[in-house]
């Protein structure tokens, strides 16, 4: 059984087909790219992924269980961590404090026992301030964990919302276009930092990425849609040289010719 199974997803909005039945699936540890031109449908079915969509058919499962439908705040419990192509960062906060945000959608210990304070409820606070400690310094981040997330450039604020969603321990990172933004340098360290994610984690990761270098880096295997269809989905050597990607991301020298 796959860690996540997309089964023939359709999302329709008013007259547009944004996503139109796709499916693929991606195994645990695995990390998986997702490309595709714009208004491929990348976003969309991102969305539903994470459950913010609710697709108009088909279904997603995550670890042999149905995911879409499900409420959103029930998404970290079942083992998914996501982050937003704009942040979701708290800008007033610290680096410290937005990550520890993350921990409480996985507390265990409930509503009443961390009003009361509980002994569960300090234990687990305990525990999640030595998991951000340790998040910090993985990601770097040790020696702005004091400072407001807003004073910070957007390349640490990204990797503080990877922190934020890595503290809940998902099975399945999804990350919206984490090189969006970022110079050279940081597009490198990312490429080392997701691999180094996926070793310490123990976590499959699934990336919307417009940055193909990246893509084609880190991914053991690429998903690649087009006007809402899965167009290619196999190693980023077969979608690479896949006919109908290239000329997805070529054109066809009219209308449809767009960047990659
Ligand atoms: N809320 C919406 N209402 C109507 N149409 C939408 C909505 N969201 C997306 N679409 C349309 O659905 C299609 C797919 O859009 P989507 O944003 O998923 O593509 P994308 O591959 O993520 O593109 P990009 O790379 O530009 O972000 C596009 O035609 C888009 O205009």
């Amino acid at each position: 059984m796959a860690l996540l199974e997309v089964e023939d997803v359709v999302v329709r909005f008013g007259g547009v087909t944004a996503v139109a039945g796709v499916s693929f699936t991606v195994e645990d540890r695995q990390i998986c790219g997702l490309i595709g031109p714009n208004g491929a449908g990348k976003t969309t079915l991102f969305n539903v992924i994470s459950g913010i969509y609710r697709p108009s058919e088909g279904r997603v499962r995550f670890a042999g269980e149905v995911a879409t439908g499900q409420p959103r705040h029930r998404m970290a419990p079942l083992g998914l961590g996501r982050t937003f192509q704009n942040l979701a960062l708290f800008r007033s906060m610290s680096v410290r404090e937005n990550v520890l945000a993350g921990a409480h959608s996985g507390g265990r210990s409930g509503f009443l026992a961390n009003a009361l304070r509980l002994p569960a409820a300090r234990r687990e606070e305990r525990e999640a301030a030595t998991q951000a400690a340790l998040l910090l310094a993985l990601l770097e981040l040790d020696a702005v964990a004091d400072v407001p997330v807003a004073a910070l450039p957007f390349g640490t604020q990204k990797r503080v919302e990877m922190a934020r969603a890595l503290i809940s321990r998902p099975k399945l990172l999804l990350l919206d276009e984490p090189a969006g933004g970022l110079n050279h340098g940081e597009v490198d360290a990312l490429a080392a930092l997701l691999r180094d994610v996926r070793a310490r984690f123990h976590c499959a990761i699934l990336l919307v990425e417009h940055h193909m270098n990246l893509v084609m880096r880190v991914s053991d295997k690429v998903v690649a849609l087009d006007f809402g269809r899965k167009i290619a989905d196999g190693t980023p050597e077969e979608v690479r040289s896949d006919p109908e990607v290239i000329r997805a991301y070529l054109g066809d020298g009219g209308e449809h010719a767009r960047a990659a």
